[in-house]
């Protein structure tokens, strides 16, 4: 099977995205992977499925798939930057501004006169349940009235998270210098925690001042990528929740630089960043 692509990146992050709008694409795990793969494949982080919504007042559709793991997820903040683009590249809207549904939330995205999309990726979550995160037995440590919870590591360390949806699981460590992180051992063996059942993203969070922050993420199902945006909004209402951080904060990512604002409460998270595509091309799989 032949299947046209495009490569796209936001802040690094890249993704291969597929047009499914004129016919439905049915392709498997296996095929997932094997375009994520960066030898035997195009190589990607994620592996977004653009399609037409069958929801009243919604655009589109779009399906992420992790491009290490092969399966489906519920969000993905670059690649919904990215989505904008591409519709809008593709001539498949005029519109600037999109409502898209993913797996589990509608999404609000506006693609800005300097070409960069901000991503309304609504209210972040902290229900244990809904993350889902498993404390029980664990006493968390108060700070500011939020919750970092004590998780043992295999080498018998325990470190500190918070933990949070921003429609997928999230754990974020504070660390002191995000350059020298553990995020190669620690990451794995976060992202696999039995206290996570779905799994999580693990975010490495340095501080550099109440409205920056450095950032590394290990995602579940791709490894460690250059840029991760639910993760830098997790990062960010974490940080707030903390009281380290104001309600607006640059994110450093090793790929480029994410803005992420939170008024705190019920309000919704507002993600501001770069999306461009890289290559288009046609793939044997
Ligand atoms: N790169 C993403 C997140 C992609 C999904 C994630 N790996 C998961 O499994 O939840 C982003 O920019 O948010």
């Amino acid at each position: 099977m032949k299947l046209r692509f495009t490569k796209m990146q936001g802040a690094g992050n890249d993704f291969v995205v597929l047009d499914a709008t004129q016919q439905p694409l049915q392709l498997t795990a296996e095929h997932y992977r094997r375009l994520g793969d960066r030898r035997f494949g195009v190589g990607a982080d994620q592996i977004l499925v653009v399609e037409k919504s069958a929801t009243p007042g919604v655009d589109f559709r779009y399906r992420i798939f992790n491009g290490g793991s092969g399966e489906e997820v519920e969000q993905c903040g670059n690649g919904a930057r990215c989505f904008v683009r591409f519709v809008h590249d593709k001539g498949l809207t005029t519109q600037r501004t999109v409502r898209v549904e993913t797996m589990n939330t509608l999404l609000e995205l506006r693609l800005q006169d300097d070409g960069r999309v901000t991503v309304d990726m609504n209210a972040p979550v902290f229900e244990h349940a809904r993350i889902p995160f498993d404390a029980s037995g664990l006493t968390p440590r108060e700070l500011n009235g939020f919750q970092l919870w004590p998780l043992a590591l295999g080498d018998g360390d325990d470190i500190e998270v918070a933990v949070v949806s921003m429609g997928n699981p999230h754990a974020v460590r504070r660390v002191d210098d995000v350059k020298r992180a553990p995020v190669d051992i620690e990451g794995p063996q976060i992202e696999g925690h039995d206290r996570f059942p779905r799994r999580v993203n693990a975010g490495f969070m340095e501080v550099v001042s109440r409205s920056h922050i450095r950032l590394r993420v290990y995602e579940r199902g791709a490894g460690e990528t250059l840029a991760c945006g639910t993760g830098a909004c997790a990062a960010v209402v974490a940080g707030i929740r903390l009281g380290w951080l104001d309600h607006r904060v640059d994110v450093d990512a090793p790929g480029g630089r994410l803005t992420i604002e939170w008024a705190g409460g019920d309000a919704h998270v507002l993600m501001t960043g770069p999306a461009q595509t890289v290559f288009e091309g046609e793939v044997e799989l």
